[in-house]
């Protein structure tokens, strides 16, 4: 029986590009341009193919500009970091993403870090992660970020409670870390060497899971009451016959949301606010780099 709240990302990730989409108008009347969003693709990941035509079409559909650039899997290091170079230097792009991840010859945080922090809408360069560590303004991954705006939608203030992340990754554990301490929670990180993970989840109002690994955290890991973030996106084997698996997270959901208070689901949970903190991040971004100040409510 579920007993815990769903909380839909879908619909608030709806509704954050509907105000961001709203707030277009106002920056190109003050700049006679759109902000710009460049979306770097190398080789041909079917997934990551689907995330950037999903990002192209969302930044279109917010009324700015988008510039999506492929290269083949072959491609050097040096091709990535000059395409790079050019978008750095294009007046009309205020972001640059490079889609992740990248084929296996590369290196993806000497090529990130050449991306210029004002325009690092994906908040993964050296600078960026520097800035989030310190409590400067800057550009914040937009994983984590979503993430942070479910938590806070749902529980207010987040100050003193105990949040756990499971998984250190770069793109999400990490900078979740930042974004839940800067929030004045008592942070625990957790990972593939931690002892008694059942334990230290078990203590937690807050459970970030970021993992990669299906189904991993157990509703009996769950303190009552508490509110679990599921971040992982994993495709099942296919079960008898059926062409694709069945698309689940790092929780267990049908045991942990017996449990929790609140739980994102999976689709619809913390993916769609990715591309919502995207374009959120991209407005900013062109504020920023236009002179103006950061627009308000986001
Ligand atoms: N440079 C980056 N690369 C990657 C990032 C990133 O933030 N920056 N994140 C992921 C992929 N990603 C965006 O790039 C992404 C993943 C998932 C979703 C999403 O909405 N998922 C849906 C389910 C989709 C499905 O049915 O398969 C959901 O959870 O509801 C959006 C964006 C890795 N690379």
């Amino acid at each position: 029986m579920t007993a815990a709240q769903v909380i839909d990302g879908k619909a608030f990730a709806a509704g954050l590009r509907a105000r961001i989409a709203d707030a277009v108008p106002a920056f190109k009347a003050a700049t006679s341009r759109a902000p710009g969003l460049a979306v770097v693709l190398v080789g041909d990941d079917p997934a990551s193919a689907v995330y950037v035509g999903s990002k192209g079409k969302a930044t279109v559909a917010a009324g700015m500009e988008s510039f999506e650039h492929r290269l083949p899997a072959t491609a050097t290091q040096d091709e990535v970091e000059a395409l790079l170079a050019r978008l750095n230097a294009d007046e009309a792009v205020d972001g640059i993403l490079l889609q992740l991840p990248l084929p296996g010859h590369l290196d993806e945080q000497a090529a990130v870090a050449t991306i210029d922090p004002d325009k690092d809408v994906d908040g993964l360069t050296p600078v960026s992660a520097g800035r989030l560590a310190l409590g400067i303004v800057g550009m914040v991954p937009c994983t984590p970020y979503g993430c942070l705006l479910l938590l806070q939608d749902r529980l207010g203030d987040l100050s003193g409670k105990d949040a756990i992340v499971v998984g250190r990754s770069i793109l999400v554990g990490k900078p979740m870390a930042q974004l839940l301490l800067g929030a004045n929670c008592t942070v625990t990180m957790a990972h593939s060497r931690t002892k008694d993970l059942p334990a230290l989840v078990r203590r937690a109002d807050i459970v970030v899971a970021a993992v990669g690994r299906a189904e991993m955290v157990k509703g009996d890991w769950i303190k009552p009451g508490a509110t679990v973030i599921d971040v992982g996106i994993n495709r099942l084997p296919p079960a008898d016959g059926a062409a694709k698996g069945r698309l689940v997270g790092d929780v267990d959901y049908d045991s942990v949301a017996a449990v929790a208070d609140a739980i994102t689901p999976v689709p619809g949970g913390v993916g769609p606010m990715t591309i919502a903190c995207l374009l959120r991040n991209t407005l900013v971004a062109a504020h920023r780099r236009a002179g103006l100040a950061d627009p308000e409510g986001f």
